[in-house]
């Protein structure tokens, strides 16, 4: 190819992201439109959204739908910001596997306020310093995060679960050294402690392993600190300029945790939602029973269950239920009904649109 040829191809491509950039622009300006006539609703619509980005995908030619999804993924998140931008609550700080959630959920263009905990995700949100949240739920290696369901057992009634989201979690060794021999302790949020434990005996045998509120905190502290390192993402220790001394240190090949968006309830519903609810019992034989009994009656696949315990009665549990279904559908909701005459207390935590596998 000779540099006139060349010099073509490129003219051309100049000439398309000009077209690109300005049926962008006209988008955007659409979506201001529809802003005004939205008034004070919601901006968010994960329906709509899903419709869009599923009808594009669909229509994809020569282009990767993944990659069709990530892009339109970021115009839409975009085109919601110009409407009213959104600030969403998770645990940080920046770098964390939420900061990464809250990105692969709603897209790079909202602000983002950092917390300690999931109990602080959701009071951000109630507080009104945040309009949705983004906590973790359960991890396909360590299970559920405990301190994620107690939150919501205390949480303002008026919180609803109304996305979720899987991240594969890929764990990398970070430090300020530059090789194993000279670390003495490691940081990190004990999930991925558990996440990496046989990596961690086989490799640093006895150092020692300090808990932090997070993976990100952790590579804050490796990086003022001689002699550590963290267990975090790559985005954590790129962030803090850490030097990477391993990659993929997780034990299982799959690890992966979903995260629940947090916010106020959605109108509408997705063809193939999923519902979260809790609930506890009296301390009685038969009662968690009868409890699940109606959802079985109806065919509810259940996708999650979890007890913890009930605060301020020892050694009784309240639980946690996901199941595949929309708690509008005729039947789900009498299988609710029946449910929560047969229970202490019952609340749906919301329904929405399942991840696709
Ligand atoms: C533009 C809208 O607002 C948001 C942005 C969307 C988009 O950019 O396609 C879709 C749904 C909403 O979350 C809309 O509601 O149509």
């Amino acid at each position: 190819m000779s540099d006139q040829d060349l010099h073509v191809l490129r003219k051309e491509i100049e000439s398309i992201d000009e077209e690109l950039l300005r049926l962008l622009e006209r988008r955007v300006s659409l979506a201001k439109g529809i802003g005004e006539v939205k008034g004070d609703a919601p901006v968010y619509d994960p329906l709509r959204e899903i419709e869009v980005l599923d009808r594009l995908c669909g229509l994809a030619r020569d282009v990767d739908p993944k990659f069709v999804r990530l892009l339109f993924g970021e115009v839409i998140s975009f085109c919601r910001s110009v409407q009213r931008p959104a600030t969403v609550a998770c645990m940080g700080p920046e770098g964390s596997f939420s900061h990464e959630a809250a990105f692969a959920l709603l897209g790079r263009s909202i602000d983002l306020v950092f917390v300690e905990d999931p109990a602080q995700v959701l009071s951000s949100i109630s507080k009104e310093k945040a309009q949705m949240g983004v906590v973790p739920v359960e991890n396909t290696t360590e299970g559920t995060v405990y301190a994620t369901l107690d939150a919501f057992a205390t949480a303002d009634q008026s919180l609803s679960v109304i996305g979720e989201g899987q991240l594969p979690i890929r764990l990398v060794l970070a430090s300020c050294e530059n090789s194993f021999s000279d670390i003495e302790e490691v940081y990190s949020h004990p999930q991925p402690f558990g996440q990496c434990r046989n990596w961690l005996s086989r490799n640093l045998p006895g150092v020692r392993l300090i808990p932090t509120s997070s993976t990100s905190y952790a590579a804050n502290i490796a990086k003022s600190k001689q002699k550590s390192a963290a267990i975090c993402g790559k985005l954590a220790a790129e962030l803090k300029g850490l030097n990477i001394l391993e990659e993929g240190i997780e034990d299982r090949p799959y690890n992966a945790t979903r995260f629940w968006l947090v916010g106020h309830a959605c109108e509408g519903r997705s063809k193939k939602n999923k519902t979260s609810i809790l609930f506890n019992v009296s301390h009685k034989p038969g009662t968690l029973f009868r409890a699940l009994e109606p959802l079985y009656r109806a065919g509810l696949n259940l996708t999650l269950i979890q007890s913890r315990p009930l605060p301020g009665n020892p050694f009784e549990y309240f639980f946690f239920v996901d199941f595949e279904g929309d708690a509008e559908d005729k039947k789900v909701k009498e299988a609710l009904a029946t449910m929560n005459s047969r229970v202490e207390r019952l609340r749906v935590l919301g329904s929405y649109p399942q991840i696709r596998r």
